[in-house]
C-alpha cells in the first residue's frame, strides 16, 4: 500500500446525500454537520460543493457530501450530470462515496422512488431517510417504512430535516452501517439497462404495498393546483393574469410618471431661465434634460411590471406557467427548459442568453439563443409606452384599457414570433423532444423583503444605465446634432443641417419605405446600442428640432404632432423585432463561440423588422393613417 492509500483509508468514510430537488438534503447536511462544513465549487463549473463532518452517536467519525439535486441518474443537467459521475466514482478528484443516503420527500414518494431504485443498482451500501414525514403526517398520508425497508432491502428512516433532533434516527441508522471496504459501485451500465417504465412499474407496486394515500387530504397546493393547472382553466388563467398586468402597467403609472414628468420640466425650466441662451444651455436642457429625463419617466412602469413579475415568482405561480406552456412550446420542438431562459429575457436578453447554458442539447440550446431578443425586454417598454401613449386614445373599451391592450398584444406578438422562428429553425434541424419533469413548490404568500429587494435591483439597472449609457449618448449625440449649425438663410431647424441631421437624412432614403423620417433616423443610431436610448435621442432630437425659443415640451404630445398613425404603428412593429442592442449580440458571440450566430441574429432580427414595418406601414397608409 502506498503513502497516499494509506492516508485516504485513514479518512473517515465518505456518506453522500443524494435525493430529487427540493427534498430536503441541504437541510439535513446542515442538521448533521452543524458548523463544520467547506463549501467550494466543483472543478471547472459553478456548481456548488458541500462537504462536512460529523460524529455518529457511537463516536464513530463521518464525512458527508451534499450533492445536487436529481431526479435521474440519466443526467438531463449539468447538476444531474455532476451527481451521477460522483456517485458512480468517475469524476477526477472525487472520492466514490463508501454509502449513499437517498434523501426523499415523504409526500411524493411517486416521483423520488424512481432515482432509489437507480441508485440501489450501484450495488453501494444505502439507506433512505423518509424526510418531510411531519408533513406528510399532517396530510394523513399514511407510510408502513417496515414494510418498505423489506421491499427495498434497505434500512429506511423517519426524518424532518427542519426540527431539532430531526435527523436522530438517521445517526443512529448510519452507527448500524457497515461502511468499510464497501468496494466501488457497479457501473453506470447497470442503471441504463433497465427500461423506465420497468423502474416506474417497480415504484407502483412499492407504493401499493407501502403507502396509503386513503386518508390523504391533498393539501392546499395541490387544491390550487387542480384549478391553476386545469388543461382548459390553466392557460385561461394565465392569459387573464397577463393581460390585467399590462393593463396596470399603465393606469397605475399614470400619477407617479406625472410626478417625473413635472419636476423634470420645473428642473428644465429653472436651469433654462438661470443660464443665458447659448451652447452650454442647449447642452443642459435640449441634450440631457430632454434626453434623459424623457428615459426616466418610463421607471413606474418598468417597476409595476416587476412587481407583478416578482410576486408571480416569490408564491410560486411561475413553475406552474412553465408546465402549462411546456406543451405549447413541445409543439415548435423547444424543451421545457427553455422557460426560465426566455423568462429572464422579458427583463434582459443577456440573463436569458447565459440561462440557456442550462439547456444539454446544443440545438435546443441555440434554437433558444436565437429567440432570446424576441421577448419584450424591459428596455423596449419606454419605446413601446412613449408611442402608446401619443398614439392611442387612453379609452376605456368596455372594462378594458385601450393602451394596454396594444402593449400587451405587442408582448403577445413578440412571444408568438419567437415560437414561429423556433418552430422554423427546429423543423429545419430535426431533433426530438424532452419533457419536463418540474418539482412544484408549494404556494406561499410573497416576501415583502425578496420583492422590495427585486424592485430596488432593477431600479437600480434601470437608472445606472440612464446614468451612464444613456447620458453619455445623449452629450455625444447633442454634439453631433448641433454642429455644424445652420447655414445663412436656413429654412429648416439647425439640427436638420449638423452631421446627425446629414446622416439622418442618408438613412432616410433606407427608411422612408417604412415611414420614418430623417429625424427617427437620427434616433435610430444611438439606440443601436441600446433600446430605450432610442426614446432620449427622440426627446433631444425633436427637443434641437422645436423652432425659435420655445422650452423643451414633454416628447409625447410633439411626436404625435408630428408623425402619422402609420409611421407610429411601424415603429412599434420595428421594435418588436430590431436587434437594437449590441450587448445582446456581444453575449451571443460569446456564449455561442463564434460571430456567425450573432451576426445570423443580428440579420433574421433586422429583416423581419424591416418587413414588420412594411407591411404595417403599407396596411395602415391604405386604411387612412397617413
Ligand atoms: N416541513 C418540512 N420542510 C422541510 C423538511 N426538510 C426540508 N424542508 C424544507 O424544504 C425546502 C427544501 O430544502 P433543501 O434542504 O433546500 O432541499 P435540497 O434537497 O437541498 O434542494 P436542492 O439542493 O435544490 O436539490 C426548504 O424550504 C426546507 O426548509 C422537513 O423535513 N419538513
Ligand atoms: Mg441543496
Amino acid at each position: 500500500m502506498g503513502v497516499m492509500e494509506q492516508q485516504v483509508a485513514a479518512r473517515p468514510p465518505l456518506i453522500a446525500l443524494l435525493g430529487n430537488p427540493n427534498c430536503g438534503k441541504t437541510a439535513l447536511f446542515n442538521r448533521l454537520t452543524g458548523a463544520r462544513q467547506k463549501v467550494a465549487n466543483y472543478a471547472g463549473v459553478t456548481i456548488e460543493r458541500k462537504e462536512g463532518s460529523f460524529t455518529a452517536p457511537s463516536g464513530r467519525a463521518l464525512r458527508v457530501l451534499d450533492l445536487p439535486g436529481a431526479y435521474s441518474l440519466s443526467a438531463q443537467t449539468p447538476d444531474e450530470a455532476i451527481t451521477r459521475d460522483v456517485v458512480a466514482g468517475l469524476r477526477a478528484g472525487e472520492q466514490a462515496p463508501d454509502a449513499v443516503v437517498c434523501v426523499v420527500n415523504a409526500t411524493n414518494l411517486r416521483l423520488n422512488l424512481r432515482l432509489v431504485l437507480e441508485i440501489q443498482r450501484l450495488g453501494l451500501p444505502m439507506l433512505l431517510a423518509l424526510n418531510m414525514v411531519d408533513v406528510a403526517r399532517k396530510r394523513g398520508i399514511e407510510i408502513d417504512t417496515a414494510k418498505l425497508s423489506q421491499e427495498l432491502g434497505m434500512p429506511v428512516v423517519e426524518t424532518v430535516a427542519i426540527q431539532a433532533g430531526g435527523e436522530q434516527a438517521l445517526l443512529e441508522a448510519l452507527d448500524r452501517m457497515p461502511l468499510e471496504h464497501p468496494g466501488a459501485p457497479r457501473p453506470l451500465a447497470a442503471i441504463d439497462a433497465v427500461p423506465v417504465e420497468q423502474t416506474q412499474r417497480e415504484v407502483r407496486r412499492i407504493l401499493d404495498a407501502c403507502a396509503s394515500y386513503a386518508h390523504d387530504k391533498g393539501n392546499l397546493s395541490e387544491k390550487i393546483d387542480q384549478v391553476v393547472l386545469h388543461p382548459l382553466a390553466g392557460p385561461v388563467i394565465l392569459a387573464a393574469l397577463m393581460f390585467i398586468i399590462f393593463q396596470a402597467v399603465f393606469s397605475w403609472a399614470e400619477a407617479p410618471m406625472d410626478f417625473i414628468t413635472g419636476s423634470v420640466e420645473g428642473i428644465g425650466q429653472w436651469i433654462g431661465g438661470a443660464l443665458s441662451e447659448g451652447p452650454l444651455r442647449s447642452l443642459i436642457v435640449d441634450g440631457i434634460i430632454a434626453g434623459v429625463g424623457g428615459v426616466l419617466v418610463f421607471l413606474p412602469q418598468i417597476l409595476i411590471l416587476f412587481f407583478f413579475i416578482l410576486v408571480l415568482e416569490d408564491c410560486g405561480y411561475l413553475p406552474r406557467a412553465a408546465f402549462l406552456l411546456d406543451r405549447m412550446m413541445g409543439g415548435v420542438g423547444l424543451s421545457g427548459r427553455a422557460f426560465i431562459p426566455l423568462l429572464s429575457s422579458f427583463a434582459c436578453a443577456i440573463p436569458g442568453v447565459m440561462a440557456a447554458r442550462t439547456i444539454q442539447n446544443p440545438r435546443d440550446r441555440l434554437v433558444t439563443i436565437m429567440i432570446a431578443p424576441l421577448m419584450t425586454c424591459s428596455a423596449r417598454l419606454p419605446v413601446y409606452a412613449l408611442i402608446i401613449a401619443a398614439f392611442i386614445p387612453a379609452r376605456e373599451v368596455g372594462v378594458v384599457n385601450l393602451q394596454g391592450l396594444v402593449l400587451f398584444a405587442l408582448y403577445a406578438l413578440g412571444i408568438v414570433s419567437a415560437m414561429g422562428v423556433a418552430w422554423y429553425m427546429k423543423r429545419r434541424s430535426g431533433g426530438g423532444q424532452h419533457p419536463l419533469l418540474l418539482e412544484l413548490p408549494a404556494y406561499h404568500w410573497p416576501h415583502l423583503q425578496t420583492l422590495a429587494l427585486g424592485l430596488w435591483e432593477r431600479a437600480r439597472i434601470f437608472l445606472t444605465r440612464v446614468g451612464t449609457l444613456i447620458l453619455t449618448l445623449m452629450v455625444l449625440l447633442w454634439f453631433l446634432s448641433s454642429f455644424p449649425g445652420a447655414p445663412e438663410g436656413a429654412t429648416q431647424p439647425p439640427i436638420y443641417y449638423s452631421v446627425a441631421g446629414m446622416l439622418g437624412r442618408a438613412l432616410a432614403v433606407i427608411f422612408e419605405p417604412i415611414g420614418f423620417g430623417w429625424q427617427i433616423c437620427i434616433a435610430l443610431v444611438p439606440g443601436m446600442a441600446a433600446r430605450e436610448v432610442a426614446v432620449g435621442a427622440l426627446g433631444t432630437v425633436y427637443a434641437l428640432s422645436g423652432s425659435g425659443d420655445e422650452m423643451a415640451n414633454t416628447l409625447g404630445p410633439l411626436i404625435a404632432g408630428s408623425w402619422s398613425m402609420a409611421t407610429a404603428l411601424s415603429l412599434l412593429a420595428w421594435y418588436v423585432y430590431a436587434p437594437q442592442c449590441i450587448a445582446t449580440l456581444s453575449v451571443v458571440r460569446r456564449e455561442t463561440g463564434s460571430a456567425r450566430y450573432a451576426w445570423m441574429m443580428a440579420g433574421y432580427m433586422f429583416a423581419l423588422a424591416y418587413l414588420a414595418s412594411f407591411i404595417t406601414y403599407r396596411i395602415a397608409l391604405a386604411l387612412g393613417g397617413g
